[in-house]
């Protein structure tokens, strides 16, 4: 018989009939089977329940079966927020940062996010393709298994184009599921510092238009800080996308209270992102909306800036999902595994509410949750088999190890 079965899984992670998107004490419910078997068929996730059912469920199985004794199965990570397309890596900067600068300062000598568009823009296509698609390759053996990617790194017509292309095309060629996002407002050019106005026109009249013909992005991102894109702008260009079809999805609150957290819920943003400065204001218009905050602890980790506040967000009721923000500047890591943890280290968070975060919301927050994010039958399966471990919450205290055994993406295994 065709498909593939997992059996004898000592306990088989978020389990769902139903798959909302949790907010506030809902994070902390994980539903598990013990002892479970699950059912593929294809790439499609057809039946799963307690190994003493398997056989009275089933009269025949799929001969190519694994043995998951004392291993957890979870949904794969969904990393909602990444750069994964980039030309060149910044570990110049790293060292410039330890002797002293800042983030700011690095980006003001045009460092940064203009260190990286110089870059990409001489890159080709091909380049920058094989270079993403190695990246691809080494996260879903990492236990990804659905991720955006964002532009932003291009800053030019024809720079955020290959971008947007690139991303495009390993959407076609990965099993890995893709959502591409258009970031061109990540920051002003050079040419454009003294002529905002001028870039955003660019933005509106030469990108909006290729890439809503050409289908290239389902999002638009705006970095809504303190010396790039004023709350106001961000609103102006994301309007702009909306008109296009393209939900936001925006850069918030990273460096400074910056208004995009509110500008982000006023708009129906799908997810305002990083959050690592927060009130209590920009936490009750967040409670208060169906936008999903999406946290990056491991960006907060390398620029050493205070961790997103967690167990405020949770407290306040909030939705709130993990995700790796890999990217060459401030998190050049886009190991889900290492979120996890992080989140529970430095945030406080609990193993279930860490999981539910990296999986269901992340699902939610690139709108792929009908298909993923969860042990749901008629989902897609993408799965991750650890190694044997002693149970859920060794996963993020034994940060540092590598504790995933095998990935299962669109059912085929990649490990
Ligand atoms: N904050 C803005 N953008 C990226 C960093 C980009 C970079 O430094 O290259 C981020 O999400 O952290
Ligand atoms: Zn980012």
């Amino acid at each position: 018989m065709p498909g593939m079965l997992i059996a004898n899984i000592k306990q088989l992670v978020n389990v769902r009939a139903q798959w909302p998107v949790l907010r506030g004490k809902e994070l902390a419910e994980l539903p598990c089977i013990d002892n479970a078997y699950l059912l593929i068929e294809d790439d499609t996730i057809v039946d799963y329940g307690p190994m003493e059912q398997l056989a009275s469920n089933h009269s025949a199985l799929p001969a190519d079966s694994i043995d998951a004794t004392g291993k957890l199965v979870l949904p794969a990570w969904c990393d909602s927020h990444t750069h994964l397309v980039f030309a060149a890596s910044r570990e110049n900067e790293f060292i410039d940062k330890l002797k002293g600068l800042s983030y700011a300062e690095i980006a003001a000598r045009g460092g940064g996010i203009l260190n990286s568009a110089r870059k990409l823009n001489d890159a080709s296509e091909d380049e920058l393709f094989n270079l993403a698609w190695k990246r691809l390759q080494e996260l879903s053996a990492l236990g990804t298994g659905a991720i955006e990617i964002k532009s932003g790194y291009g800053l030019t017509v024809p720079g955020e184009l290959k971008m947007l292309r690139v991303i495009k095309k390993l959407r076609e060629r990965s099993n890995v599921t893709i959502k591409a996002t258009f970031l061109g407002a990540h920051t002003y050019p050079v040419e454009y510092k003294e002529n905002h106005q001028g870039y955003i026109d660019l933005i509106i009249q030469e990108m909006l238009p290729v890439i809503a013909r050409e289908q290239l992005a389902d999002y638009i991102d705006v970095f809504c800080e303190t010396g790039f894109f004023s709350a106001a702008e961000t609103e102006m260009i994301c309007r702009a996308g909306m008109q296009y079809g393209l939900k936001p999805k925006i850069h918030a609150n990273q460096l400074n209270l910056s208004g995009g957290v509110q500008t982000g819920v006023a708009l129906g943003a799908v997810s305002v992102d990083h959050l690592e400065t927060m009130d209590e204001a920009a936490i009750r218009a967040l409670a208060g909306s169906s936008t999903i905050g999406t946290l990056l602890p491991t960006a907060a980790f390398f620029l050493r800036m205070p961790f997103q506040p967690a167990r405020a967000l949770i407290d306040a009721g909030c939705a709130i999902a993990l995700a790796s923000d890999f990217n060459p500047g401030s998190s050049p890591s886009g190991n889900m595994n290492m979120v996890v943890n992080m989140s529970c280290i430095q945030m406080k968070m609990l193993p279930e509410e860490a999981i539910n975060a990296a999986t269901l919301n992340g699902a939610w927050a690139m709108e792929c949750a009908r298909e993923l994010g969860s042990i749901s039958t008629g989902k897609i399966a993408n799965l991750i088999i650890t190694k044997p471990v002693p149970s859920l919450a060794y996963l993020p205290y034994s940060f540092g190890s590598n504790l995933i055994e095998q990935v299962i993406i669109k059912g085929e295994r990649v490990v």
